[in-house]
């Protein structure tokens, strides 16, 4: 939407995106006989019209022709390349922060076959510019990390370093004078498409389309200026161009993703199916008000042009959007890869400053319950095997507390011994586990 805003607003209209599927083709299935074209369908109050969004102009399965992204990242006429693969998608060593380089399919890829992950296909693509003399790239990480670009850019140097001397020596060289890596933070809850949604869109546009998407009427995208080529005026659609990307990012993960998970998880807990029910249980906007106000804003530093409080009930307001469907079990999948980012962070800073880290407690012990009472067959999460041999047969809290603390790919020995900390997790855990919602709700409410 923001590169078709772009040309639109300049009557540049040179551009075109080259869509990539990766794990799944379900997308590139459903837009190729479309001719890339889709339909954004606004929920809630102040919903603009169904929009049909015509700048993608190719859409590739990444996992069955991998030679292909190649190619185009390889373009001349390629400038940016944007990722949106999922925290898992970019193989990061929990332990040095760095590629995964015991990755079964990184080491594919650093092998020489086609790559398959997001890392292996930019850095070859990079590599094959390098050789063809393409001009410089700019490489933008779109998804809730922090420092996403900086990340971006470690992972792929990290990726080339570990090529043979004789490809890493140039590629990182090329790397250096040619591609950059700005961060940035986008903000738009668009949860899953659903049946549903697509008969509804259909109703409304008259024409089927399989690829429409549905989300809410807010947008925000916050954009690091450090691009190596050309760009779409992303600027003239709404984006905004920030030296301080970093605050922009650490306020979203910090109160927005960290409210979204805590009300998945309690909801998950509670038998709420989506984020608007969860969210419309007193108790559980009360504890994210209370996790945001007393636990995040204390301890972080807002980006300038940012108000706290209403940021704040902003969020909550967004997520009472009850069009939106957005599931429980979608926002509360992936938690090792998500919790550290969104709520260790709070509880460490919380702890940090001689304070008892209570909502944000609250809300890992939700998560812990989520793991011990879910089948590991059934849980969504790349570490769910790992996860499901921590825990012990006998699930409590005295029992599941200390042996979930003890995965130190998600908790780092300092806070897992933090006494404090773990006191609050075996407290609300044993809460959820026996007094259920009406024991969560007196405690949330009381304490
Ligand atoms: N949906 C939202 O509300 C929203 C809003 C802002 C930011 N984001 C960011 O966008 C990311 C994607 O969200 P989504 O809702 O589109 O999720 P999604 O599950 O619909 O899509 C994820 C994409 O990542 C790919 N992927 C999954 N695992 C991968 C792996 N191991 N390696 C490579 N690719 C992999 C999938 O194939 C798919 O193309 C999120 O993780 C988040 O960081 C999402
Ligand atoms: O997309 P994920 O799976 O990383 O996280 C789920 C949600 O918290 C997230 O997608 C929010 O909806 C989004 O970050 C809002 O901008």
């Amino acid at each position: 939407m923001f590169t078709e805003d772009a040309m639109l607003a300049t009557g540049d209209s040179d551009w075109g995106i080259t869509g990539v599927t990766q794990r799944s083709d379900t997308v590139a299935r459903q837009l190729v006989p479309q001719d890339g074209l889709f339909t954004v369908a606004e929920r809630g109050s102040g919903a603009a019209p169904l929009r049909l969004v015509s700048s993608i102009v190719e859409a590739v399965s990444g996992r069955d022709h991998p030679e292909t992204v190649v190619d185009r990242i390889a373009a001349d006429s390629t400038q940016v390349v944007t990722l949106t693969v999922t925290e898992k998608g970019y193989r990061i060593d929990p332990h040095t922060g760095s590629l995964n380089l015991a990755d079964e399919q990184v080491r594919g890829d650093l092998a020489g076959n086609p790559p398959l992950t997001a890392i292996g296909q930019v850095a070859r693509g990079i590599q094959r510019r390098a050789l063809t003399g393409a001009g410089p790239l700019t490489v933008v990480s779109c998804d809730n990390l922090p420092g996403n670009g900086e990340l971006t850019g470690t992972l792929v140097r990290a990726f080339a370093a570990a090529l043979p001397e004789d490809e890493s020596r140039p590629l990182l060289g090329w790397l250096e004078d040619n591609v950059t890596f700005p961060s940035t933070m986008v903000d738009r809850m668009v949860p899953a498409t659903t049946a549903g949604d697509l008969d509804a869109v259909e109703r409304e546009l008259g024409l089927r389309d399989e690829a429409a998407v549905v989300a809410e009427p807010f947008m925000q995208w916050v954009i690091e200026d450090n691009f190596a080529g050309d760009r779409p005026a992303w600027e003239k659609a709404g984006a905004l161009f920030s030296s301080d990307v970093a605050a922009w990012e650490a306020a979203k993960l910090r109160l927005l993703n960290a409210s979204h998970s805590m009300l998945a998880y309690l909801g998950l807990a509670s038998g709420k199916a989506t984020i608007s029910d969860a969210v419309g249980e007193d108790a559980f906007r009360f504890a994210c008000q209370r996790m945001m106000a007393e636990d995040a804003l204390p301890t972080m530093r807002l980006p300038q042009g940012l108000d706290g409080k209403t940021y704040c009930a902003q969020v909550l307001e967004r997520f009472a959007n009850p069009a939106l469907g957005h599931t429980t079990a979608k926002v509360g999948s992936d938690g090792s890869q998500k919790i550290g980012l969104r709520l260790l962070t709070t509880a460490r800073a919380t702890l940090d400053a001689g304070r008892e880290p209570r909502w944000a407690a609250l809300a890992v012990a939700a998560w812990m319950h989520h793991v011990a009472s879910t089948a590991a067959v059934d849980l969504n999460d790349p570490l769910a095997d790992q996860l499901q041999k921590a825990l012990p047969a006998e699930r409590s809290a005295a029992t599941v507390v200390p042996a979930l603390l003890g995965v130190r790919s998600i908790f780092d020995a300092e806070l897992a011994a933090n006494t404090t900390f773990a006191d609050l997790l075996r407290h609300w855990y044993r809460i959820i586990d026996t007094d259920g919602l009406d024991g969560l709700r007196k405690e949330i409410t009381h304490g």
